[in-house]
């Protein structure tokens, strides 16, 4: 018998084996990254607490560390770590850092998060969301999908985590209820301008409004302010409304939806609907019908319609992200054209209009 040895052999990898190999490594980084991704709200959050974005901005639009860290509240003892959070920060695409002069500046995303006189500054609408209200209701989504309680009233992880609603924590709570509200506003402003420098034609034609669930009244004031022949009001809630300044260009109800509107031309609902179930948004709409003449009156809603104007990944994980947010804080949905369809014929109107008018929401005419 003959031996042969043989000189173990590498195997080459062929081109089947490596793309198999990439897509190995590629969905192993993915999935840390999913993992992980509390920590990017987490760490956004921080930013704005340390106030990095304003900070970044006072100082030229780029700073170096040390800049920085003369200028944001971190005590000596914290200052090392510092470099850790600014290149996480860089890495998510918050800020950019330039390789020869390891300067950090603003991005489109952190350019919203400047609060300097800065009409667009998002930055407390973020505060809102990263709150521990927010963060440990999310944290219940597994244990709210698998728990069969639905009939005993547990409608939807927040109330799992806290024992009551959304609106009524607001209540209780000033400091949640002033971060909310600020929250709101911020982006109001932002789409109100949009709104009313772009869609004038929809505020044709009537002579009074009364934005139902207004919040602290920034957009009435916005239609207000642009259209003066409109008489504007807002009804909300007491701890909304008994939080708002008289401010002599628009009026402040209390109410509740669920009972009454006040007769008026048209109702604006903006960021409303999405808050609350089919049946009781069919509730509401019967309110708003009842409160508007049967001729030349509509009701305006500002929206999602889910797959409308969805045209790149970021714009449709925003609405179907918002969808998620809805599940976790509130018994509502984001809808498609189709359910809110339903919904509008259920409450007895009889024809509506939509279109897209800012990123990934829409305005809907809604007529009896
Ligand atoms: C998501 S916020 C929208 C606020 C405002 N429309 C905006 O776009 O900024 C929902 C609002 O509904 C109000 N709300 C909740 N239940 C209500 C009710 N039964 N009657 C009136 N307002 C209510 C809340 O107080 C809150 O201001
Ligand atoms: C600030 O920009 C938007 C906010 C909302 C919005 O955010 C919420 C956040 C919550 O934690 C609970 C809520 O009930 C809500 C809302 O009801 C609500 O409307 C919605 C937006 O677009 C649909 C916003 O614009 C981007």
């Amino acid at each position: 018998m003959v031996e042969t040895h043989q000189q173990p052999v590498t195997p080459v990898p062929t081109m089947a084996a490596l793309s198999n190999e990439e897509e190995l490594l590629q969905a192993h980084a993915e999935l840390w990254n999913l993992t992980f991704s509390y920590l990017k709200s987490m760490a956004l959050d921080c930013a704005l607490k340390l106030a990095i974005p304003t900070a970044i901005h006072r100082l030229g639009g780029a700073a170096s560390l040390p800049d920085l860290l003369a200028a944001v509240p971190v005590p000596d003892s914290k200052k090392p770590q510092f470099p850790r959070l600014m290149r996480f920060l860089a890495a998510t695409g918050i800020f950019t850092i330039d390789a020869a002069s390891g300067f950090y500046g603003l991005t489109p995303v952190s350019r919203l998060l400047v609060n300097d006189d800065n009409a667009k500054n998002l930055s407390p609408f973020v505060l809102s969301q990263t709150n521990k209200y927010h963060v440990t209701a999310a944290m219940r989504l597994p244990d709210w999908f698998t728990s069969d309680e639905g009939a005993a009233g547990v409608d939807m992880p927040f109330r799992m985590a806290h024992g009551t609603d959304m609106w009524a924590v607001m209540a209780l709570d000033p400091k949640i209820n002033d971060l909310f509200n600020a929250g709101l506003a911020a982006d109001t402003k932002l789409a109100m301008d949009f709104i009313v420098t772009n869609c004038g034609d929809v505020f044709e034609g009537i002579a009074s409004l009364v934005d139902v669930a207004g919040g602290t009244g920034t957009a009435a004031r916005a239609i207000a302010r642009a259209f003066p022949h409109v008489k504007c009001s807002v009804l909300d809630l007491p701890n909304v409304i008994n939080s708002v300044p008289a401010d002599g260009i628009v009026d402040y109800i209390v109410g509740d939806m669920m009972e009454s509107i006040p007769p008026t031309d048209a109702v604006f609902l903006k960021y409303v609907l999405h808050d609350w179930d089919d049946d009781v948004c069919v509730k509401i709409l019967t309110q708003c019908k009842k409160a508007i003449p049967e001729s030349g009156g509509k009701v305006i809603i500002v929206d999602m319609v889910v797959g409308s104007n969805a045209n790149s990944k970021a714009m449709f994980e925003a609405q179907v992200v918002f969808d998620l947010l809805m599940m976790v804080v509130t018994a509502g949905k984001e809808r498609d054209e189709h359910q809110w369809r339903k919904i509008f014929m259920d409450a007895g109107f009889s024809n509506y209009k939509t279109k897209p008018v800012l990123g990934f929401l829409s305005i809907i005419e809604l007529y009896p």
